[in-house]
């Protein structure tokens, strides 16, 4: 708790590497909380006085109100320092080589952290191992959502879209003529499904329940996220503790009920994502019941959580540029012909492409790329001591002017005409799915969602901001729009 973080310390400022200093046990993590995140905030140099921050949905920069700290104090330390959450020493980079260092290091000793309120959450499963354990489920899970697999799922995302829009069209009818939606519930409804049908094929409906706790559980944890940092808080029997331990308990019991009377019944045609945990727990290290309820709550939760709020600032950056969504209309109307979309057409809906792709770089939901060294190692023109972790703030650098240009804060989806080459002066700085080896391998089923349920979206509404709409991006494990997106919506 003491010598090896003055050790780190040590070796990282002989580089010129410094930061805050931290205090015991703690290091910066009451800075960190008070400057943590929302629109409405305290002042750091006098706490009782709130400093509002700006919530117009037209600036777009993620980075005055999350994670305000690393900016503080990338003002004061510069690009590269290190801070301290509990006895971990963080070390920031904003730096073009270490991203591309990065990309290309595929050595087993550079682990994503084992921060533990994910643990608690996700267990051992894809995102939280490391090492062989790892590379095992990798090999097993990425195939799954290869570009032909998810070409395959395009029935099960429409049958998903189609319940949002009924649903929709319901409510104009009802509220006469046009509705005010706040779109959150529908959305995450609507990923949710998706990842239902496509985890438990025909036994969809079995997700309900299970979704819903994941849920409950998610929230329950990020309540603790600077807490968990703190040695042994995590046995210590408080009220968040036991209640993160009674959801988890209900999870388990959940999940292997279902794969019980699975192995009872069989599948069927089904080859669903479960009946695919279930075979490649077999050959796994992590023992048959972990590998299984592991993977399941972290695939459920990647697969329903990223996407969703995805499209929700889609719809918002739609909604507040009436412009690019008539664009974006006619091109969706040009393509389908009056027909449901599938994988090809959506492929050739570039000016929707490009909408997204500058949505998730104003707003990437995984906002931060973090990594843990094993062993001594350099990278970036850094060397890295062993145990020390680093930390890249993804929003920061999609929004950094000297790489993406002096309107690197506006949206401008014009950007991407020419791609992600044409749009940064260094491409491999675009990364809302990370990069290298441990890169996101539901990106394809993702993207393919999202521009299904907007394209439908587009071709059966027209919609703008509502009045009622906050405008306040916060961090509750993603960036989520904190109260929802409100849209008026009328039918076309
Ligand atoms: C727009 C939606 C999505 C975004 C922005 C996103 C973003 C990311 C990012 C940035 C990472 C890498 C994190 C890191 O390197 O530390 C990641 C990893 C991952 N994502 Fe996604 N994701 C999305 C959708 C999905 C979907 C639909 C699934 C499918 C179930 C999924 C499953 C995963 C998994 C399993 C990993 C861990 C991979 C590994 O560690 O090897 N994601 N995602």
């Amino acid at each position: 708790l003491v010598v090896e973080p003055r050790r780190l310390r040590s070796k990282l400022r002989k580089q010129g590497i410094d930061g805050p200093p931290p205090t015991f046990l703690l290091g910066n993590v009451m800075e960190i909380k008070n400057a943590w995140h929302g629109n409405i905030t305290k002042d750091e140099n006098d706490p009782n006085h709130p400093v509002l921050l700006p919530t117009d949905p037209n600036t777009h920069d993620c980075t005055t109100s999350l994670f305000r700290f690393l900016k503080k104090w990338s003002q004061l330390y510069g690009q590269v320092f290190v801070f301290s959450v509990g006895y971990k020493q963080i070390v920031h980079v904003h730096h073009p080589d270490f991203l591309r260092d990065l990309k290309t290091c595929t050595s087993l000793e550079l682990r994503r952290p084992s921060y533990q309120q994910f643990k608690a959450l996700l267990g051992q499963g894809i995102v939280t191992s490391n090492g062989t354990v790892w590379k095992h489920q990798r090999k097993i899970i990425a195939p799954e959502f290869s570009l032909e697999k998810v070409k395959g799922m395009m029935n099960i995302i429409t049958e998903s879209a189609v319940i949002l829009l009924n649903a929709w069209k319901g409510r104009i009818e009802a509220e006469g003529g046009f509705a005010t939606i706040n779109i959150d519930h529908d959305v995450r409804s609507f990923t949710g499904n998706v990842m239902s049908r496509a985890y438990f094929g025909s036994n969809f409906s079995k997700g309900e329940a299970i979704f819903l706790k994941l849920r409950a559980l998610q929230r329950s944890i990020s309540k603790m996220t600077l807490t968990s940092a703190v040695p042994l808080m995590r046995y210590i029997p408080t009220t968040p503790n036991r209640e993160t331990w009674a959801l988890e308990k209900d999870l388990r019991t959940l999940i292997l009920n279902v794969v019980e009377e699975r192995k009872k019944l069989g599948t069927g045609d089904d080859k669903d994502l479960l009946q695919m945990l279930i075979e490649g727990a077999k050959s796994s290290e992590l023992g048959i019941e972990r590998f299984i309820v592991d993977n399941s709550k972290t695939l459920y939760l990647g697969g329903y959580e990223t996407p969703a709020v995805s499209a929700e600032w889609c719809l918002m950056l739609l909604a507040a540029n009436q412009k690019w969504q008539d664009r974006v209309r006619a091109e969706v109307l040009e393509v389908c012909g009056g027909r449901i979309p599938d994988y090809d057409m959506i492929r050739k809906m570039k000016q929707l492409t490009m909408v997204l792709n500058e949505s998730l770089r104003l707003y990437p939901p995984v906002p931060t790329l973090s990594r843990e060294a094993l062993t001594d190692m350099k990278i970036g023109g850094i060397e890295v001591p062993k145990g020390a972790h680093l930390l890249s703030w993804i929003a920061a650098l999609h929004t950094d002017p000297e790489f993406w240009g002096p309107d690197s804060h506006e949206f401008n989806p014009e950007r991407f005409a020419n791609g992600i080459t044409g749009a940064c002066k260094l491409p491999h700085l675009y990364m809302p799915f990370g990069v290298g080896p441990r890169v996101c391998p539901g990106q394809f089923l993702a993207m393919a969602e999202i521009k299904l349920l907007i394209a439908l979206i587009l071709s059966n509404f027209s919609f703008s901001l509502s009045p009622n709409y906050v405008h306040s991006p916060t961090f509750v494990m993603v960036t989520e729009p904190e109260y929802g997106v409100d849209l008026v919506v009328k039918n076309l």
